[in-house]
């Protein structure tokens, strides 16, 4: 199996001294191309900081993130910049759409923030997937929390990512409607031969991934 996201003893410290938080405390990860990954730990545990790491939102105090063969250290600002657009789509607890927008402007700004034609056959087809075809032109504050999500999902997926990267996409959503969330994650991940890391609070759901990783004060236990 190939390799696509890898940390080689990745840190992240915060402050200095006796202040110091070690929010990543040398993290060796591999994670498959194609597969679906829970990352599950308590509050404070280093779970967003490492998706941030994963996603060049952020960078290590030491230690190395690989990225589909490309050393993310060794980027600068720019080139991080583009890496993120071409390659990772990210979902937020929160859902982050822009309210004066409908759903499918929602959906292609990101594209038009980079110049870039929205493929509209291939978005056709999320948004059939997600079950959003009725709901295009709608604003998002007269959808509900699920479907809020799905259109996150449809907007991360439009940029054809290869990584899917979410933090809690289900934290705000009841149980039935957070099953139908990671059912379509899987699906569309499939379809579109994603690779997804997702963080959880919740075993349940994280149960429904090919794999669990558990954080605690900064390291892995499998
Ligand atoms: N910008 C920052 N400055 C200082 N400390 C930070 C910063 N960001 C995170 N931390 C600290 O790093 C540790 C890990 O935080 P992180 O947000 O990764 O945890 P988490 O597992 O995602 O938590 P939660 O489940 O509550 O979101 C925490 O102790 C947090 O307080």
């Amino acid at each position: 199996m190939e390799t696509i996201l890898q940390t080689k003893n990745l840190k992240k410290y915060y402050g200095t001294g006796e202040t110091t938080v070690k929010a990543l405390d040398g993290i060796d990860l591999s994670i498959e191309a194609g597969s679906f990954t829970a990352v599950v730990g308590t509050s404070g545990s280093g779970k967003s900081t490492l998706l941030n790491m994963l996603g060049g939102l952020d960078h290590p105090s030491n230690g190395s993130v690989i990225v589909g063969g490309t050393e993310l250290t060794g980027l600068n600002e720019e080139q991080l910049t583009i890496f993120r657009r071409k390659q990772i789509g990210f979902i937020f607890q929160n859902y982050n759409l822009i309210p004066v927008l409908n759903v499918w402007e929602n959906i292609v700004f990101p594209l038009s923030m980079d110049g870039r034609e929205p493929d509209e056959a291939f978005i056709g087809r999320i948004v059939t997937l997600l079950g959003l075809n009725e709901k295009l032109y709608h604003m998002p504050n007269h959808l509900s929390g699920g479907q809020q999500q799905r259109v996150a999902i449809a907007r991360a997926l439009a940029s054809k990512p290869s990584i899917v990267l979410a933090d809690e996409p289900t934290g705000n959503l009841d149980s039935r409607t957070s099953d139908d969330v990671i059912g379509l994650l899987k699906m569309t991940g499939k379809e579109f031969h994603q690779t997804i890391v997702m963080i959880t609070h919740n075993n349940d759901i994280a149960e429904l991934t090919d794999r669990i990783v558990r954080i605690e004060d900064g390291r892995i236990f499998e």
